[in-house]
């Protein structure tokens, strides 16, 4: 699906290329984190992923296109089968929610009646439904990423490229958005995402491919984040440290092997944590305690059976832009139903079918406070995470 064929990328005026002899094969379906230290490339690569730029030598395909073959004129069509997401959300301030989401349907010219169904669809998916009306700046920075997801995802992509999706999000604001991205995924699209966020790659165990000066030192399946892609922990204060600690120990504590795949572990039993890990843990777990975050998506390993009329009640069976005959979107369906070729077993609290209200974690403090940590006010939801 995404493929780089010994890429190189050499800025004018630079010294050394910002990417050296890039081997790499995104398959469809997969969730991929790529990390490294800042400057060692990644933003580069997401670059030329969505043909905003191009390598200096080797070659780029995606989706079956070889993208120096693709017409500058060609270029938005092209796009249209990719999403994505920024660290600084990007959305037009002078247009509501709605109106955010509905723009990017209109500039490729959906047609009103998809429109009308296609943006309330996605809004609520995202935990938006009753903030359509909304202007961006009435919203917390979690939200303000939420509308910026529903604008990535509304046209379903088969590729999602956030780049520091949560770099401006506190941490617990960032995991309801790392759960949102996985629930994504689960529903079949690849997901691209450049990320300092070394407790959320740790947690995810999915696939993890590091940079270092440009070059590729890890493409690890299940990986962590590793040691040399160092998160600057120099920059955070001493309520930043206290709040990530918190949340990565939670998160330890859900990943435990006593919680993964039966709920959460009792108090007092033992495991990896402390107590009030194991307290804020068990407060997460519980399957029946929250609606289903995206009740029309299961996660990837319980898709091999789609429920019967579940895909015809879809509002996004339109042509794809690149035609039937392309191979790699004629196996989408294929792909998605069998969970991508690397569905896992994923966290029980990244569960998109089991576990929080999207719209409790779309009101600021609530998902907070329902992982112990402080609550906090729509207005303290945007600020520094690390
Ligand atoms: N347009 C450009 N012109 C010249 N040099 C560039 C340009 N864009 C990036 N670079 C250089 O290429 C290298 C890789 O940059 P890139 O933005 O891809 O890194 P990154 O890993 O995404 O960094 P960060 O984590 O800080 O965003 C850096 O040395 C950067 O200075």
């Amino acid at each position: 699906m995404i493929l780089f064929e010994n890429v190189t990328k050499k800025y004018r005026g630079t010294a050394r290329p910002a990417l050296e002899s890039i081997d790499l094969n995104i398959d469809r379906g997969e969730f991929v984190f790529i990390v490294g230290a800042s400057g060692s490339g990644k933003s580069s690569c997401l670059r030329l992923i969505l043909r905003e730029d191009q390598p200096s030598t080797g070659k780029i395909h995606v989706l079956g296109q070889d993208l120096s073959k693709i017409s500058s004129r060609k270029v938005p069509y092209f796009r249209r089968n990719l999403g994505t997401v920024f660290q600084d959300f990007r959305l037009l301030t002078n247009k509501t929610v709605y109106d955010n989401v509905a723009f990017t349907l209109q500039v490729i010219g959906k047609s009103r009646g998809f429109i009308q169904e296609a943006v309330p669809d996605t809004l609520e998916m995202v935990g938006l439904a009753n903030k359509g009306k909304r202007f961006p700046h009435e919203l917390s920075g979690g939200e303000q990423q939420r509308v910026a997801i529903a604008r990535a995802i509304v046209n379903k992509p088969a590729i999602l490229l956030a780049d520091e999706p949560t770099g401006n999000l506190d941490p617990a604001t960032s995991l309801g958005i790392m759960q949102l991205l996985r629930a994504i995924n689960a529903s079949g699209t690849t997901v691209v995402m450049a990320t300092h966020e070394a407790a959320f790659v740790d947690i995810m165990q999915q696939r993890v491919v590091e940079l270092s000066q440009g070059v590729i030192v890890r493409d690890e399946v299940g990986g962590g984040y590793g040691e040399t892609a160092s998160i600057p922990v120099a920059d955070l204060s001493e309520e930043g440290i206290q709040v990530l600690r918190t949340t990565e120990a939670v998160v330890r504590a859900a990943l435990s092997p006593d919680m993964i795949g039966q709920g959460a572990r009792q108090e007092g039993e033992e495991g990896d944590g402390d107590l009030a890990d194991a307290q804020l843990a068990s407060e997460m777990a519980p399957a029946d305690e929250y609606p289903a975050a995206l009740p029309e998506q299961a996660p990837a390993a319980q898709q091999q059976q789609p429920r019967a009329g579940e895909r015809a009640a879809s509002v996004y069976e339109e042509p794809h832009p690149f035609g039937e005959d392309d191979a790699d979107i004629d196996d989408l369906d294929e792909t998605i139903a069998a969970g991508g070729p690397n569905a896992r077993k994923i966290p029980t609290f990244l569960d998109p079918d089991r576990n929080i209200d999207p719209v409790k974690m779309s009101e600021t403090g609530s998902l907070a406070e329902h992982l112990g940590l402080r609550g906090k006010d729509d207005e303290t939801d945007v600020g520094p995470a690390r």
